[in-house]
């Protein structure tokens, strides 16, 4: 193939060592379209050879205490963090999402994921209750669970995968790491850090390729009784069917159709600017962003207008452009899938406003073949439009009235998903009452994505099962035991 001598090659991480693998798939820079980098497409194999190298790195990793666990993700956050300029870089060549992005949020929080739970995992404490009336003391135990396997999406690489390995060695589980195929450079990347941090072989495994290989591998693997993922709904699905034999138990992140609850005495100073960064930001591709927004008629002109203007000035750019809001689109897949929801809105008769289809995209020559598209925002459309009810998971964005509080809350919970709702309000009493009433496992109001990482996160209906944070990762990457003590 020409121009293979010049691609990135990655190799699996199994037992401490990088292996290469019999075969490879291409992997595209979203930015040009040319494929700049090939990834292993393991199989059955290499799945078994990291559960053996997990298998016998499991007893020394989990016997040793949370303090001396702690100090090795301490140091694997230090090492993350002084090679944080070419992760990002690696990062933003990989995904396609800006440079300043990766810079700012993605390996930041990569970073911050290893220090978080290095942090928490030295403040569990253990439930105990007395029964004098029998003479009884109960108590709770709770012990790693052995083998974890890990499934991560494309959207955030670096920082959706480190979410998972940092609790489940935290609490003194091996791992064996699936990332996305679309996006393995940073996984790899973090691969040759682990030594010098002091994690032994074996805690650590990563097998690059395909879901439907090395994903189902793992996850029908009788000696993987945990499954974490995050990703779609219907690969959700399906690793629940392979699991279920085992009954193993799972973690279950995925999609969301967020609502954005704007009402007619919100400060639309912030709410316009944060609404745009909630629609757009890393390209619409996270599960968190709004994707329906819902506005009280007597503001809605006026809203429309004003978030109108604050979307143009939200700029598609090559990615290493610093000036630039938002990059590539992750795949030439994923762009017809985004550009084909517009056409069928258009079809049905809604209105596009801007964005795709609209306004004129200007690209320098090189990236000509790249998976860009303006942000999109569309109006006049139905809630039973499948724009206004799937997770498109691009930069487009759905504006609707509404009247009331009551039928808000109805529209807003008239879909399959429940992940991540914002509200927009000057009252506390309304911001209250619809957060509570809303079907959503997280609920910002007056503000978007802060994070408090010790609080559980994650969706109701079909946005998933279970929920990650401090409290949380750790009782599902541990197994718990009640002790009855007669005295
Ligand atoms: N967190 C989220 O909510 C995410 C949602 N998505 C949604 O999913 C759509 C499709 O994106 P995909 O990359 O195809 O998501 P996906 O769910 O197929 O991929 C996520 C991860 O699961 C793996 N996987 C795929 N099939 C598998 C299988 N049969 N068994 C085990 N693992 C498997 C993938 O290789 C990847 O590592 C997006 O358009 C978006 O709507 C995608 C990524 C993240
Ligand atoms: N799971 C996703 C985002 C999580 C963000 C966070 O933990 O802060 C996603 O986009 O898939």
């Amino acid at each position: 193939m020409a121009g293979t001598k010049t691609l990135l090659v990655l190799e699996n991480f199994i037992g401490g060592k990088f292996l290469p693998c019999n075969s490879y798939l291409d992997s595209y820079d979203p930015s040009t379209g040319e494929v700049y980098c090939r990834v292993p497409d393991s199989g059955k194999e290499e799945v078994e050879a990291a559960v053996e190298a997990a298998r016998a790195a499991f007893p020394g990793w989990s016997a040793r205490s949370p303090q001396e666990r702690s100090q090795v993700l301490h140091r694997l956050a230090d090492l993350l963090e002084q090679s944080l300029e070419e992760l990002a870089q690696a990062e933003s060549k990989d995904q396609g999402k800006t440079i300043t992005l990766a810079r700012t949020m993605d390996i930041p929080r990569s970073v911050q994921n290893f220090r978080f739970f290095a942090s928490s995992i030295l403040h569990h404490t253990s439930e105990c209750t007395q029964m004098d009336h029998m003479g009884c003391l109960h108590y709770t135990v709770r012990a790693p669970v052995g083998i974890a396997g890990l499934i991560s999406p494309w959207n955030l690489p670096l920082y959706l995968l480190t979410w998972k390995i940092a609790p489940a060695i935290a609490a003194g589980n091996t791992v064996v790491a699936k990332p996305s195929e679309l996006t393995s450079v940073t996984a790899w990347m973090m691969c040759k850090l682990l030594d010098k941090a002091g994690v032994p072989p074996g805690v650590v495994n990563i097998v690059f390729g395909t879901g439907p290989r090395v994903g189902e591998a793992l996850v029908s693997h009788p000696e993987v009784p945990l499954i974490s993922f995050t990703g779609s709904q219907p690969t959700a699905e399906r690793i629940t069917q392979l699991s279920a034999p085992h009954c193993k138990r799972l973690s279950l992140e995925l999609g969301g159709k967020n609502p954005a609850i704007i009402f007619e005495d919100a400060n639309l100073e912030e709410c316009i600017p944060t609404t745009v960064r909630s629609s757009f930001a890393n390209q619409g591709e996270i599960c968190l962003c709004t994707s329906r927004i819902f506005v009280q008629k007597s503001i809605y002109s006026e809203f429309l207008k004003r978030f109108l203007e604050a979307t143009r000035l939200w700029k598609v750019g090559i990615p290493s452009d610093p000036s630039a809001s938002m990059g590539a689109l992750i795949s030439k897949a994923h762009l017809e899938k985004v550009r084909s929801y517009i056409k069928k809105a258009r079809a049905e008769g809604a209105q596009i406003l801007c964005g795709e289809g609209v306004d004129k995209l200007s690209l320098p020559p090189r990236n000509q073949g790249g998976y860009f598209m303006l942000p999109t925002v569309i109006t006049d459309i139905k809630d039973e439009s499948c724009c206004m009810k799937e997770e498109i998971f691009g930069p487009v964005t759905c504006v609707v009235p509404f009247d009331s509080e009551e039928e808000v809350i109805k529209r807003a919970n008239s879909v399959k998903y429940g992940l991540a709702a914002t509200v927009w309000s000057s009252n506390v009493g309304r911001v209250h009452r619809v957060a509570k009433k809303l079907q959503s496992g997280l609920v910002w109001t007056n503000c978007w994505l802060i994070r408090e990482l010790n609080l559980p996160f994650g969706g109701m209906k079909s946005s998933g099962v279970g929920r990650e944070g401090a409290k949380d990762s750790y009782e599902f990457f541990t197994e718990v035991k009640t002790i009855t003590i007669k005295h």
